[in-house]
């Protein structure tokens, strides 16, 4: 049995719309689009992972935030558990550290762009919200 891979994921609100950015092509579920975050480290914790990760790929820094959901796909080739946070407040302006496009999208254009599968339920958990 392969372990699952933890990830933090953060859904960053502004106003009525949320960052998203994409993956690369050479990336596992590459050329979709993503909430930001990455793998949590040995001995880091989620929280911390989800900083760190919100840091270095799109340079800002987080205020405030909440859990949203947690959620478990198996891919085939990978298994994931997405931590996924609400992050309503942060600083700084977001920008694609890594060279990956990244975009302030409504709520309501979310289904316009292909996400991975897995995250069908946090998108689904993020509209029903307010
Ligand atoms: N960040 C993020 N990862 C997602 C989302 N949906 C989804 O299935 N994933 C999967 C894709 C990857 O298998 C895994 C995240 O790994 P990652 O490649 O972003 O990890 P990382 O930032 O630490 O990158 P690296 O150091 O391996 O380059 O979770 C999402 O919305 N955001
Ligand atoms: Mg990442």
């Amino acid at each position: 049995m392969t372990q699952s891979v933890h990830v933090a994921v953060a859904v960053v609100v502004k106003n009525d719309t949320v960052l998203i950015a994409k993956r690369s092509d050479n990336q596992h579920q590459g050329g979709k689009w993503e909430f930001p975050g990455g793998k949590v480290e040995n001995g880091e914790s989620v929280e911390t992972a989800l900083q760190r990760e919100l840091s270095e790929e799109c340079g800002i820094e987080l205020l405030s935030f909440k859990p949203l959901i947690k959620v478990e796909h198996d891919y085939g080739d990978k298994k994931v558990i997405l931590d996924t946070f609400l992050v309503e407040h942060h600083s700084g302006l977001a920008r694609g550290l890594e060279g990956q496009q990244i975009q302030w999208v409504s709520k309501s254009k979310l289904k316009d762009y292909t996400f991975p599968k897995a995250n069908q339920v946090i998108l689904e958990t993020l509209l029903a919200i307010k």
